[in-house]
């Protein structure tokens, strides 16, 4: 690709065929592949800088720090007592696939299926997406050059794609992860936590070992390195320029094939036109942000705020939920998964390997679907009986912080997030001002919905049980937090009110519906509804939440709308 800093130093000397506001996750997948007809020429216009010279995004074991984030808060909550919090995005090349946590989950079968049902896009139909899906991927050794045997199955996974995809390292050698695949084996442990091979072959139940977007030489691989880093000079990338709006080409005022940008408020706004497209692809908070300040969204709502309405979709910002996710703590005498992060960086630079060449040190994930006894008091939220409700997510052993509760242990403690995958309740994406530059209000509505609470308070029984398990009893002591005499659903539920965060897996807040439906914003061929030439692919079109981390599920969409488009103007 062909890159441009600043706007001042962009002088197109062509006519772009498409125009992706936006070059995260999505857009960076779309513009590869459209840019792979060599007569397509392709802008990219992306807010944040390059991923190339941000040394934290390369690095498994690092976070890339608020430099590279939009660094959002969310609307006080109403159901959280009026407590709001951080919702961090991605601000840079590569979006979010340049600075998560790399786990790489589809979701199941159950999940797409569902989507294909809800949307009317029959290219989400899980038969359909697998293949794009291991189309997109090059399945590793790990970093140790190991055989995956035994942690992964080749039958699901692509090897000659992009997108660089392995599965955690043997040599981890925190005796955590032995314990915790003892459990599937331990008595009656095994209905609630199987060992499953593969977490990627759409039935994501059980205990199995983890995949990360990472190559076996030990780096993050992202849309930005692994898509983009492969296109010719017919794209090009405009860094460091926010997209104000899309805006009528003509006369015609509902064919949004014009782009307007800037650098920052002070300078002045430039337009580019596309010959063929425009393709929004911001994310689950800036897609939804760029129609509205350009008039697509609910009249009232719009002419609040002082922006002329032309197109009045009321879906437009409406449906957004994500991922709930409550912490747990438990007392162990398992060693720390800390390390020296000096000499892991040291380590790193020379070799590629060491601890900070994974990005975590408990090798596993655990996905729970809840026991036909448990009442939910309201239909079933999943997709269906192969999809879990929750996830057990293994974040760390840490020791002990002398704010802790004091126990008699002098031991470590064990981390936990358990989620809620199927949350019902739904926020929204909304203006309090026409300024394009203003942050939006992010509304993500937690536990707005009783049966959210329902399945909250079964993941944390579910995590005491599978700590319980006999394979962890010499080891895993007692639970920290939730304090032990905290067991009633009411006493659950006030923890939980207090604890839960949104696990920054957003989706919806421009969701796909079918053809000719007016709750949605954007149609199956992911155009917009009322509108021509203007597109969305990202997270923000998948109607509900994944059963699973949800950067896979965006790749997936973002390789099949890929093909929608070129098909459409081939
Ligand atoms: C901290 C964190 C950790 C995560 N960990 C994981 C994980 O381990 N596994 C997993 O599966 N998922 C994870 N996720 C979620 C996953 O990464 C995202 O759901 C997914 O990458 C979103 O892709 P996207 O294309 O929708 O948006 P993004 O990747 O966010 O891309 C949007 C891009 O648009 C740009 N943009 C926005 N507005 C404008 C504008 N007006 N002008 C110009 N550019 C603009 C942004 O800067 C960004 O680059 C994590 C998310 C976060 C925030």
């Amino acid at each position: 690709a062909k890159f441009f800093q600043h706007p001042d130093d962009f002088s197109p000397t062509v006519d772009y065929d498409f125009v992706v506001a936006g070059g995260g996750t999505a857009g960076l997948v779309v513009a590869t592949r459209l840019g792979e007809n060599p007569k397509w020429k392709i802008l990219i216009i992306e807010a944040g800088p390059s991923n190339d010279d941000v040394f934290a995004t390369h690095v498994p074991g690092l976070s890339p720090g608020p430099e590279i984030d939009w660094n959002y808060t969310t609307t006080r909550q109403a159901h959280l007592n009026g407590r709001d919090m951080e919702y961090s995005q991605a601000k840079i090349l590569g979006g979010c696939s340049s600075h998560n946590g790399m786990i790489y989950t589809r979701g199941s079968k159950d999940d797409w299926d569902r989507w294909a049902d809800l949307t009317g896009n029959e290219e989400f139909r899980w038969d359909k997406i697998l293949p794009l899906m291991m189309k997109g991927e090059r399945f590793t050794k790990d970093i140790e050059n190991q055989p995956v045997e035994g942690r992964f199955d080749p039958t699901v996974h692509g090897l000659h794609g992009k997108l660089s995809v392995t599965v955690s390292p043997l040599n981890v050698t925190n005796p955590f992860n032995d314990l915790l695949l003892q459990v599937t084996e331990d008595p009656g442990m095994n209905d609630e936590f199987p060992f499953l091979l593969d977490l990627n072959g759409g039935k994501p139940l059980g205990i199995g070992w983890r995949p990360a977007t990472m190559t076996h030489n030990g780096e993050r691989s992202s849309s930005a390195t692994a898509y983009l880093g492969t296109t010719n000079d017919n794209v090009h990338v405009l860094l460091n320029t926010f997209v104000t709006r899309v805006l009528p080409a003509g006369d015609n005022k509902t064919d949004f094939r014009v782009v307007e940008f800037a650098a920052d408020p002070q300078s002045p706004r430039v337009q580019v036109k596309a010959r063929k497209e425009v393709i929004v692809a911001g994310g689950v908070i800036g897609s939804p942000q760029i129609l509205l300040k350009s008039g697509i969204g609910k009249r009232e709502e719009l002419e609040a705020v002082g922006i002329k309405t032309l197109v009045n979709n009321p879906a437009v910002g409406k449906n957004f939920s994500d991922h709930a996710m409550v912490p747990a703590e438990f007392d162990t005498s398992l060693p720390t998964t800390n390390y020296d992060i000096d000499a892991a960086i040291a380590e790193w630079n020379k070799t590629h390997m060491g601890p900070a060449s994974h990005s975590g040190h408990l090798n596993h994930v655990v996905w729970v679907r809840l026991p036909k006894n448990i009442s939910l008091g309201a239909a079933d939220p999943t997709g269906g009986e192969d999809s879990p409700h929750i996830e057990l997510s293994l974040v760390s052993i840490n020791a002990r912080t002398p704010e802790m509760i004091a126990t008699e242990s002098e031991g470590t403690v064990l981390r936990v997030s358990t989620v809620n995958l199927h949350p019902i309740s739904r926020g929204s994406i909304t203006l309090n001002s026409s300024d394009p530059f203003s942050y939006p209000l992010i509304d993500v509505n937690l536990l707005a919905q009783d049966l959210d609470y329902v399945i909250l308070r079964e993941a944390l029984r579910s995590a005491q049980r599978l700590f319980s398990a006999p394979s962890f009893e010499s080891s895993v002591k007692a639970v920290i937090s939730p304090p032990a005499n905290v067991t009633s659903d009411d006493e659950l539920d006030a923890y939980i009110r207090s604890k839960v965060t949104a696990w920054i897996h957003g989706v919806g807040s421009l969701s796909m519906s079918p053809h000719g439906t007016s709750h949605g914003a954007v149609d199956p061929d992911f155009r917009v509804k009322g509108t021509q030439g203007l597109r969305v692919v990202d997270a923000s079109i998948i109607p509900s939440t994944a059963s699973g981390h949800t950067q896979a599920v965006v790749y997936g969409l973002a390789e099949s709308a890929s093909l929608t488009i070129a098909r459409l103007w081939q």
